[in-house]
């Protein structure tokens, strides 16, 4: 990995920025350029053929000064601990961003879970599960799906912790099935807030949505919700890919039908009968759309494509998508990128609601979760804009100022600076 590309060092360097605009004490980056704690774990999994087999995961937690720690689980090859410290970091500043009372952590496990057996993998799960059970707890560190893990998933975390302490308690993981104590609208909500980010930058921009072009990068939990709402939202989803494909069809895809291939298809967007062509996954980026979403990995948007991208907006429904140097051509060239801790930040709000619903055993209705949800982000999206604006600044800025505003007092009131 190119140090440029280094998530850890590309978050710290948005953050010193953010610091700097804002003119913050240097206390403040001090403190928050590092996680609080990083653990590494070794998990012994029996495998289907009787071998054991140690994988190796972490937990960062980063920043706990506004609430418990919260964020993802990662399942997948490429995780290490750099990645894990960048998504924490990225984490404490997008609960502030939509003002949830959290701070931020992110967790991994190096896996390519698609080569487990079902049983090796819910044993792998529920090892991790063990062995961060000490760091964990339903007001300490309170972990969700990201990639490569799912609401089945955070379920058997959830009883092997519940087993583990001997405690009941389902708010301990958030994202769970609606039938374990998960909340409904949660599935959806990542993709629902990309979709509804895109929607208040293409108003910004005067740009009708209607007929509106648009590529999806990634069509997993966060892809494939953000592309069916943008679709109901009146715009055209043109190209959609996953890691073996880039589709296209210039009519707009029937997202439903697309979900339903995906089920049939050993979850790969390859072969689907309805497509125009189908293209090598990577010139999703560049094709002649209004509105890209990258919503796979990091580092997908570079200063090698930035200046052949022809979106008008950037809804980032991944983590860290679109490198520095790329938001600098980017800027430069008057592209509209909503920042990940903004665009995505639906998921850790409807977690939120999760949470406030498992400890005060309440249940929402959809209805309510998703106006709830999409009436905080279109406040967080007004406020940054204003800002972006008086500050001459872009979207990823203004939304860490308003984010380390909001951590920096809460530093001050517990004296920490
Ligand atoms: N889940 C959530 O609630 C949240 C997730 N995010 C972020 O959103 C992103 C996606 O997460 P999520 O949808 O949960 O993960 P999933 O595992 O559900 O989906 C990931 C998708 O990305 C695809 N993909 C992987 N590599 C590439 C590539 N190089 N080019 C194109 N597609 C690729 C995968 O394809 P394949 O299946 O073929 O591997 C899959 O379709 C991550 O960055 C995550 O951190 C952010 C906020 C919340
Ligand atoms: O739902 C959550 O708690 C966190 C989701 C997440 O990992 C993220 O926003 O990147």
């Amino acid at each position: 990995m190119a140090n440029g590309n280094n998530p850890f060092l590309m978050a710290q360097r948005q953050v010193k920025s953010a610091c700097d605009k804002l003119g913050t004490e240097e206390a403040v980056y001090e403190i928050l350029k590092n996680p609080q704690r990083v653990v590494e774990v070794a998990i012994p999994v029996k495998m289907d053929d009787g071998s054991v087999k140690t994988f190796i995961g972490y937990r960062s937690q980063h920043n706990n000064a506004v609430g418990p720690y919260k964020g993802g689980l990662r399942f997948h090859p490429d995780v290490n601990m750099d990645e894990v410290k960048a998504l924490s970091t990225w984490m404490t500043f997008k609960c502030g961003v939509v003002g949830v009372p959290y701070g931020g952590g992110k967790g991994g496990v190096i896996v390519d879970h698609r080569t487990l057996s079902e049983g090796e993998y819910e044993r792998l799960s529920r090892g991790y599960a063990r062995a961060i059970a000490p760091v964990i707890g339903e007001k300490v560190d309170i972990p969700a799906p990201d990639v490569g893990t799912s609401g089945k998933v955070m379920a058997w975390m959830t009883d092997e912790y519940e087993r583990a302490t001997g405690e009941f308690a389902p708010g301990v993981f958030t994202g769970k099935p609606v039938e374990f104590y998960g909340s409904l609208g949660r599935t959806e909500a990542t993709g629902y807030g990309v979709a509804i980010m895109a929607r208040a930058a293409a108003k910004k921009m005067h740009l009708p949505l209607e007929g509106a072009k648009v590529a999806v990068q990634g069509f997993g939990n966060v892809g494939s919700y953000a592309a069916l709402y943008i679709s109901q939202m009146g715009a055209k989803v043109v190209a959609v890919s996953d890691s073996t494909c880039t589709l296209v069809d210039e009519g707009g895809f029937h997202i439903k039908s697309l979900m339903e291939h995906l089920k049939n298809n050993d979850n790969n967007l390859t072969g689907y009968a309805g497509a125009d062509k189908e293209l090598h996954r990577d010139e999703l980026l560049t094709l002649d759309v209004d509105i890209l979403m990258p919503c796979a990995l990091e580092n997908q948007i570079t200063a090698e494509n930035a200046h052949d991208i022809k979106a008008k907006i950037i809804s980032e429904g991944a983590n860290g998508p679109t490198t520095i140097e790329a938001d600098e051509i980017l800027d430069e060239r008057g592209v509209v990128v909503v920042a990940d801790i903004l665009a995505n930040a639906g998921g850790v709000t409807v977690s939120y609601f999760e949470w406030i619903q498992n400890l005060t055993r309440d249940i929402w209705t959809f209805e309510k979760v998703q106006e709830k949800q999409a009436e905080l982000m279109e406040n967080a999206f007004a406020e940054i804009w204003d800002l972006k604006e008086e500050k001459k600044t872009n979207i990823r800025n203004a939304a860490f100022m308003i984010s380390i505003r909001r951590i920096e007092q809460a530093l001050r009131l517990r004296g920490l600076i």
